[in-house]
């Protein structure tokens, strides 16, 4: 459950958003991906989410979940290849321009060398990185991360935040990026949203807002003894 959020997030702006376990920043997503019910408004580009249709299909978000899971072995390839499905159609086949693509967004990732290996064999990080490059590819206007470096090692961790980033700040992309990692954060431009504050609001990015948002985080939740 997620209270008292009164707040309008910049186009484009790069937003960590952060939290106790169960403050609800999965939770928030999931409304914001029309899978869970709300009460008030909640609005993307304008338009009621309660309203909105496929809005992956239509170009506007992109989410990458916590977990994601495949059961049958697949190229890491064709699987990030399928990012472009929103410009060609599930079922029809990619050109090699497409492949060029899904290249480049593993290159991007930092993971080019797992391209031809079976996804269902690589580790967790090697997963989640896999997912975001093929997220990547969708092109979103909108993109919801949920703890993206969750699996990741400190190399990684820093990469990833340097690219969704970059989404932000040099494509224009709007990026909510839920987050129990603050040390790379204070390099970052952008917004920190709290959910386990009571009432939640954006505040810029910075040494200070990250010290605050640590203390915070380091006592017990509210309603729970310590
Ligand atoms: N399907 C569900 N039914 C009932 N309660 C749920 C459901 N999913 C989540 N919750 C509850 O909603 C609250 C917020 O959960 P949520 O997953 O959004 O937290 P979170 O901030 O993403 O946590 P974490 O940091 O552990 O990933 C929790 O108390 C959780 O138990």
């Amino acid at each position: 459950m997620v209270r008292n959020l009164f707040l309008c997030v910049p186009v484009p702006a790069f937003v960590a958003v952060v939290g106790h376990n169960g403050s609800g920043k999965t939770t928030l997503f999931r409304v914001l991906t029309g899978q869970l019910p709300y009460q008030g408004s909640v609005q993307l580009h304008g338009q009621e989410v309660r309203d909105l249709r496929r809005a992956a299909s239509a170009g506007l978000l992109g989410y990458l979940p916590q977990r994601g899971s495949i059961d049958f072995a697949i190229a890491v390839r064709e699987l990030v290849v399928m990012g472009r499905y929103r410009h060609h159609g599930l079922l029809s086949a990619y050109a090699p321009a497409d492949y060029a693509l899904a290249d480049a967004a593993l290159a991007r990732v930092g993971v080019a060398h797992l391209a031809a290996r079976d996804f269902t064999q690589l580790s967790g990080g090697e997963q989640q990185l896999v997912w975001l490059a093929q997220l990547s590819l969708q092109d979103a206007q909108v993109y919801l991360l949920d703890e993206p470096t969750q699996q990741l090692d400190v190399y990684y961790r820093r990469r990833v935040f340097t690219l969704v980033h970059d989404w932000a700040t040099r494509h224009g992309k709007t990026v909510l990026c839920s987050t129990h990692d603050l040390d790379n954060l204070p390099e970052l431009s952008g917004y920190l949203l709290n959910l386990s504050e009571p009432q939640p609001q954006l505040r810029v990015i910075s040494a200070d807002s990250v010290r605050e948002a640590r203390a915070w985080l380091e006592q017990a939740p509210l309603g729970v003894k310590s």
